[in-house]
């Protein structure tokens, strides 16, 4: 019997607990705040930000959407988030990547305060998760909420196979992090992976975010694995899909998170969840 990771029920649960967290915070006169920045007009882009607007409003967070133009400097929307550093009212920084071409998002990255960076991306919180230093910081919201999903199944991670397909600083590479941190051996494959087939079927867990619609089959993974999509892709009719091909893996794996309704609606309640965390632990 394969499991299917309700990534959606799992996110009511955090969400639940989110929203006690902000009631108890709103008794002694807290209000946790995010903004997210968003520069220009990428219509995926727009659906995330305002997602993640509805839903912080929901569990009573204060949101604040900043929409700029594509055609702000570099200089500018650094002036926009120095002001969000020093405005006590807000808790957590989002800059919601693509930014349009032209602009450094490192540079900008690096200019928000570390204690605000509820996007886990700035190089001090990427390096503290890299080290495994013990203490508070964000962690990149995708693969935080990914490991709630591990832990919610109840098996033994340490000591088995992790293998993460993809490498990017917003999921792959965190992604590796946090599955080392928890003692498996841990595997980070790319597009010049060779034998990319043979890595993954070793992989007791297999993570896959790549961009790339159904890239594994039934033939790439172990039988009994548990798999986790974090693709958001489109299929020949224009469909929400993922990197997995779902319909054909199902039988063989042990357990799988779907698209939609897996990892995308944990990244947003997580990212609610460390918005509260960055809130409390400022206090
Ligand atoms: N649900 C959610 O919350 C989120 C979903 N996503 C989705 O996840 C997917 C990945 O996102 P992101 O990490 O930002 O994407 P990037 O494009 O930044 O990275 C993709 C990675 O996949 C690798 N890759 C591409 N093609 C192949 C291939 N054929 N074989 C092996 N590896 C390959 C690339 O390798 P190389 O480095 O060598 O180029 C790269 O490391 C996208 O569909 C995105 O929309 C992203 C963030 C959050
Ligand atoms: N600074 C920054 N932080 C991010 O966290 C960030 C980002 N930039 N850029 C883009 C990616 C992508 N991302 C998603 C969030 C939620 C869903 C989500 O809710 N997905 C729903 C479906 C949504 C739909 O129907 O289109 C689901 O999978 O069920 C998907 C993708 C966050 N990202």
């Amino acid at each position: 019997m394969t499991t299917i990771i309700d990534g959606k029920q799992l996110a009511k649960q955090v969400n639940a607990a989110t929203k006690e967290r902000v009631t108890q915070l709103g008794q002694r006169g807290i209000v946790p705040g995010l903004a997210v920045i968003m520069v220009g007009e990428d219509p995926a882009s727009a659906i995330y930000v305002r997602n993640k607007h509805r839903k912080a409003t929901q569990l009573g967070i204060k949101s604040i959407v900043r929409e700029l133009p594509a055609t702000i400097t570099q200089a500018e929307l650094l002036a926009v988030v120095q002001d969000y550093n020093q405005d006590p009212s807000i808790h957590g920084i989002l800059v919601q990547s693509p930014l349009p071409t032209g602009l450094d998002e490192r540079g900008i990255v690096a200019a928000i305060d570390p204690a605000k960076d509820v996007d886990g991306f700035h190089p001090l919180n990427v390096g503290k998760t890299f080290a495994n230093l013990p203490g508070n910081y964000p962690v990149s919201c995708t693969p935080r909420g990914i490991m709630t999903m591990l832990r919610s199944l109840n098996v033994p991670l340490k000591g088995k196979h992790a293998v993460v397909v993809g490498r990017s600083m917003i999921v792959g590479r965190p992604m590796g992090a946090l599955l080392l941190n928890a003692d498996m051996s841990m595997t980070i494959t790319h597009q010049y992976s060779e034998r990319l087939s043979d890595i993954t079927k070793t992989a007791d867990v297999l993570v896959v975010a790549t961009g790339v619609a159904h890239l594994i089959k039934a033939a790439d993974v172990k039988p009994g694995a548990i798999v986790i999509d974090v693709g958001m892709d489109r299929d020949e009719d224009g469909k929400l899909t993922g990197d997995v091909d779902f319909d054909g893996v199902f039988a063989k794996v042990g357990a799988i998170s779907p698209v939609p309704g897996g990892v995308g609606p944990m990244t947003i309640a997580t990212l609610m969840q460390q918005t509260v965390d960055l809130c409390e632990w400022s206090e």
